[in-house]
């Protein structure tokens, strides 16, 4: 119980942390799992925005792709019908390549004859490089087949598109050929501003580029670009696939365009590195998991510093009950109380046996004291030490109390620890001892040193109570006399026996002293000069007519010589007063010894 008491001072109040522990890890999981979920949902939502707007760039190119086809085959059937009237097999097409123009730029119409040679041109200039198409041409025509052609050729230092179509005339059997020639990356693209990370190609039926945004080597016109594995993308369109141009993973949205009459078809591709906008992403990735981790860090540290603060708490509890137990068991006499509270928190048994029930737990342990107020002055310092009395089940004994501050760590003010050691028989053998060195041990009277330590109580009591005070001077007559011719147990035994008269003639209340020698004083209380003057001739009378043996059969008498003085209220002690009977003294041995002289103003100063 007494040491629940005192562990329930050093037990830390529950740590709200430590409550809050599964809230904070509660938290923490919740915070990743969000946190996670957020990281999918936006990454699910990046892919799909990137794969809607390359869709969007997708369609805006193989449309405007689809109208170009769209007007180019309108210009052919112009073309086709204007020379399939009669005689309009030598039309002037500059006119046609005109308004063709306004719809896609750099373009040109040439017709060929069945053999295949240039019969006319839109742009005379341009007619002048017809030979690098030749070729195409002738082997178009020779085939004889083929109503139309779709071919990408490099023409005057461009890459160009060819779409030819074969115009049967109604004269015999006889054919022209027209071929439209434009640049297909500016009809494609032109005006068009791709963002630098996306990726723009139009491919032919034969998988031959026919252009290309940005120009990356690896993937020129006319190359053909090899099928690669695809993924699925993030919309039903898209899909992801590294290009054999750079090996670099991308996210394509493929668009095929019919071409020809023939059922062909070409297609669009639009394409954006995935490293490009994902970057981004993982940056914020990277954001919140070092964010998690941090949190994670912060909450595993402060498990960390929980635990240790509990392993601590277990060291500081078994501390506690360790020393509690030797308390407990110690063989002194001891207890440990709160000073805030002034309570026991821990009486041992030993106090116990000695102190009874005001010794147990819970007790005020200002009750152990007769004197109440000691306990406040032990609490105040570490290390004080006071002699007490104590109240025990014997009565009140003396014991000296030790105090010891006990700084316990979290218990705001420090408690205190006493320990009790009975001097109660030591004390009383010092005051023996006191009373002993207090005495002259030849006479038994006070001596000069039992003279110090009682005038102070004797002025004391004079000042409180306003009573009168004599002090005597007294000095054996030739008393080196009676040393000489008896010897010096002779003046022993005369000293004795005068110390015997003085005492028999004082009240109890007087105060008898050898202060060394054959000198004596004699403090009489509430005493004037005369009575004063009466008690030392009682003395001297005494003295003088008492027979003292210095051997069996021989006896001599002594006589004395008094003076006396009053005491002057306000002295600080009896100094003064016993100078002054001093003087008397030695007024008295002048004038003859034997004999007790007052002291006053005619006394001579010696
Ligand atoms: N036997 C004995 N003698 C003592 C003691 N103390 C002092 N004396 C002696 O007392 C004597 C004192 O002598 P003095 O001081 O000359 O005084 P006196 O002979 O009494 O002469 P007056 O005082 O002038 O009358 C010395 O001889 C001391 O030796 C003591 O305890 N025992």
């Amino acid at each position: 119980m007494a040491v629940q008491a005192l562990l329930g001072t050093a037990r830390r109040k529950g740590s709200w942390l430590r409550r809050a522990i599964p809230f904070f890890v509660v938290a923490l999981l919740l915070n990743i799992s969000i946190n996670v979920y957020q990281g999918w949902q936006s990454w699910h939502d990046n892919e799909t925005s990137n794969a809607q707007q390359t869709g969007q760039i997708a369609n805006l190119v193989s449309a405007r792709f689809v109208r170009l086809l769209q007007m180019v085959r309108g210009l052919q059937d112009t073309v086709a019908w204007q020379l399939a009237q009669p005689g309009g097999h030598k039309p002037d097409l500059s006119y046609l390549a005109d308004s063709f123009r306004q719809a896609a730029t750099d373009t040109t119409v040439f017709v060929f004859d069945k053999d295949g040679h240039l019969m006319a041109s839109s742009s005379p200039v341009l007619a002048q490089g017809v030979g690098d198409i030749q070729w195409l041409i002738d082997e178009w025509v020779s085939s004889g087949k083929q109503p139309s052609f779709q071919k990408t050729a490099r023409f005057n230092g461009k890459e160009v598109l060819l779409l030819g179509s074969k115009v049967n005339l109604s004269e015999g059997d006889s054919a022209l050929y027209t071929v439209l020639l434009f640049s297909a990356e500016e009809a494609v693209l032109g005006g068009l501003n791709p963002h630098p990370d996306q990726t723009l190609v139009l491919l032919d039926d034969a998988r031959r580029v026919v252009v290309r945004f940005p120009p990356e080597p690896g993937m020129d016109v006319g190359q053909i670009l090899p099928q690669t594995s695809q993924t699925r993308g993030p919309t039903s369109d898209s899909f992801y696939t590294a290009l054999s141009a750079d090996g670099q993973q991308r996210l394509i949205v493929d668009r095929a365009v019919p071409v020809g009459k023939r059922g062909g078809y070409w297609h669009v591709l639009v394409g954006r590195a995935v490293a490009s906008y994902r970057t981004a992403w993982w940056r914020s990735m990277y954001a919140n998991l070092a964010g998690i981790i941090l949190s994670s860090l912060t909450l595993a540290c402060g498990i960390a510093l929980l635990r240790r603060e509990a392993a601590m708490q277990k060291d500081y509890q078994r501390a506690i009950q360790t020393i509690s137990a030797v308390v407990e068991h110690s063989p002194i006499p001891m207890v440990i109380a709160d000073p805030r509270t002034g309570h026991i928190l821990l009486g041992n048994k030993r106090l116990k046996l000695l102190c009874g029930s005001p010794a147990d737990t819970g007790q005020p342990a200002s009750a152990l004291f007769v004197m109440p107020d000691l306990w406040e002055t032990l609490t105040q310092a570490d290390a004080e030490e006071r002699t007490s009395e104590i109240a025990t089940r014997q009565g009140a004994r003396h014991m000296l109390v030790q105090s010891a501050l006990l700084p316990l760590e979290d218990h705001g003010d420090p408690l205190v620890l006493l320990s009790f050691a009975d001097v109660s028989s030591q004390i009383s053998a010092l005051h023996q001892l006191q009373e002993e060195v207090d005495l002259d041990p030849l006479t038994g009277l006070c001596n000069r040193r039992g003279f110090v330590r009682r005038e102070a109580i004797i002025i004391e009591n004079a000042a409180r109570t306003g009573l009168s005070v004599v002090v005597l001077a007294l000095d054996l007559d030739h008393f080196k006399k009676v040393n000489d011719t008896w010897g010096h147990a002779a003046g022993d035994t005369v000293l004795k026996t005068f110390s015997q008269i003085l005492s028999g003639v004082l009240r109890s209340t007087d105060l008898a002293v050898r202060l060394g020698g054959e000198e004596f004083c004699a403090v009489l209380v509430d005493t004037g000069l005369e009575q004063g003057k009466e008690v030392g001739e009682r003395i001297r009378k005494s003295l003088a007519r008492f027979p003292i043996f210095v051997t069996e059969d021989e006896s001599i008498s002594q006589t004395v010589s008094i003076g006396l003085a009053m005491y002057v209220p306000g002295e600080a002690d009896l100094q003064a007063t016993l100078e002054r009977s001093d003087l008397a003294l030695y007024a008295a041995k002048d004038g003859g010894r034997n004999r007790v002289q007052v002291y006053d103003t005619q006394t001579p100063q010696y």
